[in-house]
């Protein structure tokens, strides 16, 4: 990691000392205005590590800030509404509707996961009459879910472009080329809720290991829990929640796109406060449907069927995931060794060494 000879922060969580791994900010002003120093550092970023901070504060920014509060709001609402209608909305399509308790694979061995979550796609959202659950289905929800698409989209596509010009692309090679606004494509907005959760004694627990199906995912979470494994890193450490940023980071088509020279971040949720609720809000925005690359095994295949393929073995029991090709969860990152985990600090930690 090109960071910092700074010793590595560590918090105290479920019996043991764990890394708060150091991450790059950029500003999202500055990264508008294509300032070459930044978007030089901007690229070694996502080539070297496939995270950063991207700092909204400023005049350009806030707006998406203040999205994103609108946007928890109506998450609250929409959860605490009765399970029997959240369930008969259902899961319209792999990037469009509700997914209850349970429905993945959890973080721990021989758990399911501990989150409900309901995706929003872009291009539902810009149907006359889009499909939208009814208790967020009023004409000032619709706005704050068409602002939530449309602000994450801007602030992606800024990105995405920034990354084009310091790359040095040009014309149709550049990436939004391929992330055309008027073409389908599975980009959505995802909201999630994870239950409290004590990894000792429940079964559903967090989110499991994986790297992004999207070319850039812009999350929003005020709750610790997400943790990344930096390229080479030998363990999962913490992602700080810092108030006025978001995470963003690197996934699989981009680093396909990319010529596989950019990292795709490997992530995970866990419980760390095991008594907390948390929210978090992602947009992954994705590569037009029929856009051809060559993936992690080597294969000619869409972004599209990419998509539909990852997400199959996301939702697939352990057995079936296993079946899946080898690099399909990680996007073909590959992990450092665990370091061997040294002796229990407490008796109830043990439960947990398997992460
Ligand atoms: O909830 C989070 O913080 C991360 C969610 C995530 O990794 C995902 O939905 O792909
Ligand atoms: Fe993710």
């Amino acid at each position: 990691m090109a960071i910092t000879n700074e010793p590595l922060r560590t918090v105290e969580w479920n019996g043991k000392k764990v890394p708060v791994y150091p991450m790059q900010t950029f500003d999202f002003s500055k990264l508008l205005s294509h300032e070459p120093d930044e978007l030089e550092r901007l690229v070694r970023c996502c080539q070297d590590e496939g995270y950063f901070y991207i700092d909204l504060k400023g005049i350009d920014g806030r707006r998406f800030l203040d999205d994103q509060q609108e946007t928890l709001k109506l998450m609250h609402r929409f959860f605490e509404s009765p399970l029997e209608a959240k369930n008969q909305y259902g899961l319209v399509a792999p990037h469009l509707g509700y997914e209850p308790i349970g429905s993945r694979t959890g973080v721990l061995a021989n758990t399911k996961d501990g989150y409900e979550m309901i995706k929003v796609s872009r291009d539902e959202i810009q149907k006359d009459s889009p499909h939208i659950p009814d208790v967020i289905k009023n004409s000032p929800d619709m706005k704050v879910l068409e602002n939530a698409i449309a602000g994450s989209n801007i602030v992606t596509k800024a990105i995405l472009s920034a990354l084009s010009t310091g790359c040095g692309l040009t014309g149709a090679s550049r990436f939004e080329n391929t992330h055309r606004n008027e073409r389908p494509s599975t980009s959505t907005l995802a909201m999630m809720h994870y239950i409290p959760s004590d990894p000792r004694t429940d079964t559903n627990i967090g989110h499991q290991k994986h790297t992004d199906i999207s070319s850039l995912t812009l999350l929003f979470s005020e709750e610790w829990g997400m943790q990344i494994r930096p390229p080479g890193a030998r363990e999962f450490g913490f992602v700080e929640p810092r108030p006025g940023t978001a995470v963003v980071n690197v996934g699989d088509s981009l680093r396909f796109a990319s010529g596989h020279t950019m990292q795709s971040c490997i992530h995970r949720v866990v419980p760390y406060d095991y008594s907390q609720h948390r929210y978090s809000i992602a947009y992954f925005l994705r590569a037009e449907n029929d856009v051809m690359f060559t993936d992690s095994e080597g294969r000619n295949i869409t972004a599209g069927q990419w998509h539909d393929e990852k997400f199959f073995a996301f939702t697939s029991p352990p057995e079936l995931q296993a079946l899946a090709p080898p690099s399909m969860i990680l996007g073909g990152m590959v992990e450092e060794d665990e370091p061997a985990v040294p002796a229990p600090v407490a008796e109830k930690a043990a439960a947990v060494e398997a992460y």
